[in-house]
């Protein structure tokens, strides 16, 4: 069955999750940062308007370290992340030049999407760079953002700000990459029989129970993130499908309407 309403979609979030990005080993997924420089650039190339919210800096700082896991003080993850982002936006660059495509960085807060006057110089600058045909590569500003008592800074994992990116640009679209193919009704990594959902509407405590449970070895998120962010995209009338970032060159085939993943709605 076609998704008749995603077919109106132009301009489209993209939201690149850590496990797509960084290879179990900890080396960098090279050739899926270049499969997505070259479909998003195909896709702008092709009039639609792309805007993408990668993570990946405290994984890249990680690799470029030659560390393993993860430190546990906060100073040190800061540091990773301000070495791993450059490194990550070099990647970016490299990749997406080969396909001739401008791209741009926007490193943000939660307190630059909550105050309104920043909120709205973000916004400014995120329509500027559409309107000059740049690919916006949005992240967390992992280097600075640590909540204190009464500074809320953190937006928590980079889900949720995919979210808030789709909100802020009032995209048609969020395509969030995971390394999973959707959402199941249990873990699909530990029950073998889980079932995929293809349709979402509604986010139900029921759901959130079956999303339960932590997520890959680099990232932060898990599952009951993206159903966190797609209850805020509910919230703004947006929609959102959830894929494998392992398949890249079917974003292509879901921005046609094709049954690929799991597709949040609301009716
Ligand atoms: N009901 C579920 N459906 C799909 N994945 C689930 C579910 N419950 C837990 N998970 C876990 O969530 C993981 C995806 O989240 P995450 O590791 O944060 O991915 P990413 O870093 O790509 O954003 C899956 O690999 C799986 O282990
Ligand atoms: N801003 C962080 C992202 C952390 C995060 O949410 O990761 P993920 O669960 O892989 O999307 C980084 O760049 O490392």
């Amino acid at each position: 069955m076609t998704r008749r309403n995603i077919l109106k979609s132009r301009r489209i979030v993209i939201k690149i999750g850590t496990s797509s990005l960084i290879l179990p080993n900890g080396k960098i997924n090279l050739s899926n940062i270049d499969e997505l420089a070259f479909v998003l650039s195909d896709l702008n190339n092709k009039g639609y308007e792309v805007i993408l919210v990668t993570s990946g800096a405290v994984g890249v700082g990680l690799n470029v370290l030659g560390m393993d896991k993860r430190p546990a003080d906060i100073a040190t993850q800061q540091a990773l992340a301000s070495i791993g982002q450059v490194e990550l936006m070099s990647l970016y660059t490299q990749m997406f030049r080969r396909y001739s495509q401008k791209v741009s960085q926007l490193l943000l807060t939660r307190d630059v999407t909550d105050f309104p006057t920043s909120r709205e110089n973000a916004e400014n600058a995120l329509s500027a760079l559409l309107s000059m045909n740049i690919i916006p590569i949005v992240n967390e500003n992992d280097a600075i953002a640590v909540d204190e008592m009464d500074h809320q800074t953190k937006f928590g994992d980079n889900d949720k700000l995919g979210a808030i990116v789709a909100k802020l640009v009032d995209a048609d679209l969020l395509i969030m990459l995971s390394d999973i193919d959707g959402l199941y009704d249990k873990n699909p990594t530990i029950y073998d029989d889980a079932q995929i959902f293809r349709e979402i509407h509604e986010i139900t405590d029921e759901l959130r129970e079956m999303a339960g449970g932590a997520g890959s070895r680099f990232g932060t998120g898990g599952m009951t993130s993206k159903l966190s962010a797609a209850q805020i995209l509910f919230e703004n009338r947006q929609e959102m499908v959830l894929t494998n970032g392992a398949r890249i060159r079917e974003i292509r085939e879901i921005i046609a309407g094709k049954e690929i993943g799991t597709y949040f709605y609301r009716k």
